[in-house]
């Protein structure tokens, strides 16, 4: 039998409050963020990392003092694990969690991993959008902290696939029922912003949201009235926008309420939880957006897990070792910094 190692990349958040300063300065020593030279980005880490530890802390303590990543990543892996061995019963396939900035890390994982024995891996981004400063930065440690055996095979984004697309649609759907269907409403598609020059060079993040965001369109049906925005910003640099909080201004001053849907998020953590239900609904009040809604995260909505089934057995099935996009997807060559175009 064969025996197929599932690894899932996040970003991991802290397990406590005494984890927020360390996860800070991982996050932020990683050239994938900052892509000074390490002399001047070790210090600068430390230095945000201190300075931030404050404010991220206090929205920390809203979700009772840790990130809910984990518990939520570890729910998917074991729902994928039932949809893998359901779809596939000849495979044996275990699913694992490499988290980017805290635990657990590449190199924990690898351990369990190697084993495993496993004749083939599937490195799986819970990230349907490609960045360098994710999925990428992701799939550079884990090869750097695998020694195992296996051949590899890397799913570098599925901003298309239609599980991923139907998940939304029927989570949007359900929302807009809940709500009573009201008529006044905007469909606010938010994403975790990046610097504007990060884009720029080439990544391929924005474009993949754009894309997503088609696909739940054409996954609805019908009209609506809808906009992507960006949320999430962090330092001086110039972001992508509009930012969520602008769009959610518009929403008020065209006589709208806003419905957000975190299209790039797959579970709901602190820039759903905190940024989107208390801090932008808070600004919603300010101007008058009502309704303000809020769709939730993926999670573990079935039409999602069976996409990732999809996307891993899509994969383990391929020749070669490498990576490739799951789902009808090819990065636009202006925006072609992606493993799908061998650019990664
Ligand atoms: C879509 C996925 C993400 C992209 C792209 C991304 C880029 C990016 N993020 C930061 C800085 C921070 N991100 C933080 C939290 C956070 N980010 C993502 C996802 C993406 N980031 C997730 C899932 C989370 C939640 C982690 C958790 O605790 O559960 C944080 C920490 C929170 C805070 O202090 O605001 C920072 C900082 C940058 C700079 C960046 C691109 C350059
Ligand atoms: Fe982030
Ligand atoms: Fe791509």
């Amino acid at each position: 039998m064969t025996r197929l190692a599932v690894v899932l990349f996040n970003l991991g958040g802290p397990d406590g409050p005494e984890a927020v300063r360390p996860f800070l300065f991982n996050l932020f020593r990683d050239p994938a963020i900052i892509g000074l030279p390490a002399v001047l980005r070790y210090p600068l880490a430390a230095w945000i990392s201190r300075t931030r530890e404050k404010l991220a802390k206090a929205n920390y303590a809203i979700m009772g003092g840790a990130s809910p990543l984990l518990p939520e990543t570890q729910a998917q892996a074991r729902a994928l694990e039932a949809e893998l061995t359901a779809k596939a019963p000849d495979i044996e396939a275990r699913v694992f969690i490499a988290m980017r900035y805290w635990k657990p890390l590449a190199a924990e994982t690898a351990e369990a991993v190697a084993a495993f024995a496993p004749d083939e891996i599937v490195l799986l981004p819970l990230y349907p959008q490609y960045s360098t400063t994710t999925t990428a930065s992701s799939v550079k440690d884990w090869a750097a902290a695998y020694e195992g055996p296996g051949r590899t095979r890397t799913v570098c984004c599925y901003p298309t696939a239609q599980g991923l697309a139907a998940a939304h649609a029927r989570l949007i759907e359900r929302a807009l029922e809940a709500a009573g269907s009201p008529r006044n409403l905007r469909l606010l598609f938010s994403a975790h912003g990046l610097p504007k020059k990060v884009v720029d060079a080439g990544d391929p993040y924005q474009a993949q949201v754009e894309a997503s965001v088609r696909a739940v369109l054409a996954e609805l049906g019908g009209e609506f009235d809808h906009q992507v925005c960006y949320q999430s910003r962090v330092g001086p640099l110039e972001w992508l926008g509009p930012s969520t909080d602008a769009a959610i201004r518009q929403a008020a001053a065209d006589g709208k309420g806003a419905l957000v849907i975190p299209i790039a998020f797959v579970s709901d953590h602190v820039e759903t939880l905190v940024e989107l239900d208390h801090e932008y609904a808070a600004v919603a009040r300010e101007v008058g957006c009502t309704p303000y809604l809020r769709v939730p995260a993926l999670g573990t909505s079935p039409d999602f897990i069976g996409a990732l089934a999809e996307a891993a057995l899509d994969a383990a099935g391929r020749d070669g070792e490498g990576a490739a996009p799951f789902g009808p997807w090819l990065c636009p060559a202006q925006h072609g910094k992606c493993a799908c175009r061998g650019r990664a």
